[in-house]
């Protein structure tokens, strides 16, 4: 059973068409990662999948969920490591919050720590962390390598060849070699909408 169709997708970004006509099926096992240039619209895709904007056309349909680890990566410095992975957990009603979670990514000094006290890439680490706890098989992550080290990056993906391993699939955006192994690219250069032009070019303003 696929964890992921897209189906004659149109993304928009502030009621622009970016993307169109795009088709995709993710199954269990399979990791894909979008590849193009800065505002193509991977991030306005990711979005897409996740359920924060509507499609414009087309349809999305993610049977199980769909987890997504974003710029924006909505982690409450209030709360402490621990408590965030706690807090996702049980959000999508699971028990995967715990040590398990904070193991991948090395978190576990840090479990104390406020995240607002966190370097860049711990956050980040956190953010990833968090996909474990959701006990969601569809991970969607933008740009997971930014601000990782190397020993984190090998963290990333081992987290992710375990996930495959046990019947998840990810969509990721990533900038020419993420440093592991995907099944396929899809380069979102072939699904640029007729419509989408850079709105600050000054095409079409008036004379
Ligand atoms: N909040 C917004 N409102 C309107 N347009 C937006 C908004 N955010 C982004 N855009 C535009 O949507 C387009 C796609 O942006 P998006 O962030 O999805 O691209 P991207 O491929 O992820 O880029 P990058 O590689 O730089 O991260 C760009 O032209 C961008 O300027």
């Amino acid at each position: 059973m696929p964890l992921l169709i897209l189906e004659a997708l149109t993304v928009a970004r502030g009621s622009r068409p970016i993307l169109g006509g795009l088709s995709l099926r993710l199954d269990p096992g399979e990791a894909v990662a979008l590849r193009g240039p800065n505002g193509i619209g991977k991030t306005s895709l990711l979005r897409t999948v996740a359920g924060l904007q509507p499609p414009m056309a087309g349809r999305v349909h993610a049977p199980r969920g769909a987890a997504l680890a974003g710029h924006d990566d909505g982690i409450s410095g209030a709360l402490s490591v621990a408590e965030t992975l706690r807090f996702w957990a049980a959000v999508w009603g699971t028990h995967l919050g715990g040590g398990s979670a904070l193991e991948a990514y090395g978190l576990q000094a840090l479990a104390d720590c406020p995240a607002s006290r966190l370097s860049a890439g711990e956050r980040r680490r956190l953010a990833l962390a968090r996909l474990i706890a959701t006990g969601c098989p569809l991970w969607l992550m933008d740009e997971p390598t930014v601000s990782l080290d190397p020993v984190a990056q090998e963290m990333l993906a081992r987290a992710i060849a375990g996930h495959l391993a046990t019947g998840g699939a990810v969509l990721l955006s990533t900038h020419p070699d993420p440093g592991f192994p995907v099944d396929r690219c899809l380069d979102l250069a072939a699904f640029r909408a007729a419509e989408a032009q850079d709105p600050w070019s000054g095409a079409g303003a008036p004379a």
